[in-house]
């Protein structure tokens, strides 16, 4: 097809959805104005690891947003108790629904009253939207009542206003009172954000990633920053033994092993027999447990390291640096007590070699990873809404780093035999993690998904990390993982600008945002570096890492103002909230204003509708001057 014929056709398709010269400036004006409203809100999470519970109430307070808008609008008029009864409705209608029934409370007064209230914070919400938007984001069912009350205008008469109480109260003595809060609940929520980021580590440490995903495949609008948590997942998900035995070890380590057996149904029985027979100087099975799948994991990543020498990472080989009577191992030029030696099935003159009992082991444990239909279907879900990158609205999202070297230029590395730097080799590793899955799952790929997850140069890790320091050298000292110097330069702006540049983000209003790497807010550490030109959100939703930052977590929010960040404070669960009407805790800072108010013009899906409206405004040519097939 040349390029007539495909101008054409399109033009053909075009006309088909707009028929008419009306049609097309119906259009035309409609898309102008969406081009003049504020850009939509969006939010950025990070580092969810599992906490289902918390990354769900953040999304139903929606970051702590709706609580504000309450207040504005209510503050004058209701106590602080009844706006906290009326967020809570709108997190969890359904259940607070139940309790207001239960209660009695819920009469024909308190329904009209509710409503009301959430009839004029939708409308506030949708203030930044056009009408058509807003219509799709309503549940169909009740679109067309929503979309008459939403829109009232006082007249003279109060008329309107006479009308839209009439259908309230026709809606509360049909019994629809309790399905219309659910609709208007889901509605706020929707309206208060536009499109969610989600800047990787879903997966392990926290009981329910699994849940996360399930979430996530439901939500209307979002894109997913791939963590080394969640490309471990999906390297195990592929087949790389050395993940799998890894994902597994994080699942023993943290005492959560529901997630692999009654989430994605892959049974742990093989190793946890395996280590009760083998290690049975150990009591607790699952510390047992953790012996036998930690040593597993030693003697294949040695492995990968000894047929991998460009990923550098020989100082990691250990096992075979151990002095067995010393009780200590030999790393960086210093012996390091060790808390045990025991270690049954290391063979010290061949330590790398599995017994054919482990490898049965692993073989098992590998095909439950292979075979689990649940978990093929969240890893490609999290390939296809995911990537090692992404520029939106003028900011560059990834969780890791781009690895620098000590001069804070991009540091050239070698990815299936090409040098590459920056943009590129973030590019050139995207390609090799989609291959490990749907290519032909070849040894080498596989081995760099699981490069990915702990390699000092991958920029979804860019640290040293020390699994076998950390499981048995006493010394703390052992533990400490040195960072790619990414993290140093990272501080100046000059740096962050350099990195911007690279992924052709060159406006003032550029920001790189990162997770990966706690805030110890505790310590008296800021998620804003660079000069502000870069923001870490990794505030810690892992319960496990919370006595280090002093938080719970953060959300960014960029909306047509700015950037602010809000903190919150740990989650005291689902039922606390329904009970005591007691919100997660949030702070509100602003990190970064807008020289002037983003409008859609200036976001990416700008350029989009003025490509469109171009298009329009040629099919008007078209319609007014010759027909479609160019003949006039
Ligand atoms: O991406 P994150 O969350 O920093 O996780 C990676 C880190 O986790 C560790 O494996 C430790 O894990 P745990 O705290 O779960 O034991 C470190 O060695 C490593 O640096
Ligand atoms: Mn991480």
């Amino acid at each position: 097809m040349d390029q007539t014929d495909a101008k054409t056709k399109y033009f053909h398709l075009l006309a088909a959805q707009y028929p008419s010269v009306q049609d097309v400036c119906t259009e035309i004006i409609n898309l102008q104005a969406i081009l003049n409203l504020p850009k939509g809100t969006e939010h950025f999470m990070s580092d969810l690891h599992g906490e289902y519970e918390a990354f769900y109430h953040i999304l139903n307070n929606c970051s702590g947003v709706v609580r504000e808008k309450v207040d504005l609008l209510f503050a004058s008029t209701m106590s602080e108790s009844e706006r906290s009864e009326l967020c809570t409705l709108i997190y969890y209608p359904r259940e607070k629904l139940k309790m207001t029934r239960v209660d009695g409370k819920n009469s024909p007064a308190w329904y009209r009253f509710t409503l009301q209230c959430m009839i004029e914070l939708a409308k506030m919400l949708s203030s930044k939207y056009t009408r058509s938007k807003v219509r799709k984001a309503m549940p169909k069912a009740y679109a067309y009542i929503l979309d008459e009350l939403l829109h009232a205008q006082p007249d003279e008469d109060n008329n309107q206003l006479v009308y839209h109480d009439k259908i309230i109260d026709t809606l509360i003595g049909l019994g629809g009172g309790d399905a219309f809060i659910e609709a208007l609940a889901v509605l706020i929520k929707r309206l208060a954000v536009d499109h969610l980021h989600i800047v990787g580590d879903i997966f392990d440490r926290g009981p329910r990633p699994d849940t996360i995903i399930e979430f996530l495949m439901g939500h209307h609008s979002f894109d997913i920053e791939w963590g080394n948590h969640d490309i471990l997942w999906m390297g195990a998900a592929a087949g790389s033994e050395a993940c799998v035995a890894t994902v597994v070890r994080n699942s023993v380590s943290h005492h959560n092993m529901d997630v692999l057996e009654r989430g994605y149904a892959i049974s742990l029985r093989p190793l946890t027999l395996f280590a009760q027979r083998v290690y049975s100087a150990y009591d607790d099975p699952n510390e047992a447990a953790l012996q036998a799948i930690s040593v597993i994991l030693f003697k294949i990543e040695g492995q990968i390291i000894k047929r991998h020498p460009e990923y550098h990472m020989e100082d990691r080989l250990l096992l075979d640096k151990i002095h067995y009577e010393a009780k200590t191992v030999h790393a960086y030029g210093k012996d390091w007590p060790m808390r045990t030696v025991d270690f049954p099935t290391v063979d010290p003159k061949d330590p790398y070699t599995l017994t054919p009992e482990e490898q049965a082991v692993l073989a098992d444990l590998k095909n439950a990873f292979l075979e689990s239909e649940r978990l093929a279907r969240h890893i490609r879900f999290l390939y296809e809404t995911g990537s090692v990158y992404l520029c939106f609205n003028q900011n560059l999202l990834f969780h890791g780093c781009i690895p620098m070297n000590e001069h804070g230029q991009f540091e050239t590395l070698f990815v299936d035999g090409n040098a590459c730097k920056g943009k590129a080799y973030m590019d050139a590793t995207e390609r090799v993690a989609r291959r490990a899955y749907f290519g032909d799952r070849d040894q080498s790929s596989l081995d760099f998904m699981w490069y990915l997850w702990c390699g000092s140069k991958s920029p979804l890790c860019g640290r040293i990390v020390k699994t076998f320091e950390r499981m048995w050298v006493t010394d703390r000292e052992a533990w400490v993982e040195p960072q790619n110097d990414y993290y140093v330069y990272c501080q100046q702006k000059a740096s962050c600008r350099m990195v911007l540049r690279e992924f052709g983000l060159f406006g003032d209003f550029c920001h790189i945002i990162n997770g990966h790497l706690p805030v110890k807010v505790i310590r008296g550490e800021r998620p804003v570096k660079g000069g502000g030109a870069l923001i870490t959100i990794d505030g810690g939703f892992c319960r496990a890492y919370q006595k280090t930052t002093g938080i719970a977590g953060y959300t960014l929010i960029f909306n047509s103002h700015g950037l602010r960040l809000m903190s919150h404070q740990p989650f005291k669960g689902k039922e606390h909230v329904l009970h005591e009407n007691g919100d997660m805790q949030s702070q509100s800072e602003v990190i970064a204003t807008a020289p002037k108010r983003v409008l859609v013009m200036d976001a990416d899906n700008g350029h989009a509708i003025r490509e469109r409206i171009a298009d329009l405004k040629e099919l008007m040519r078209i319609y007014q001057t010759e027909d479609l097939d160019g003949r006039v």
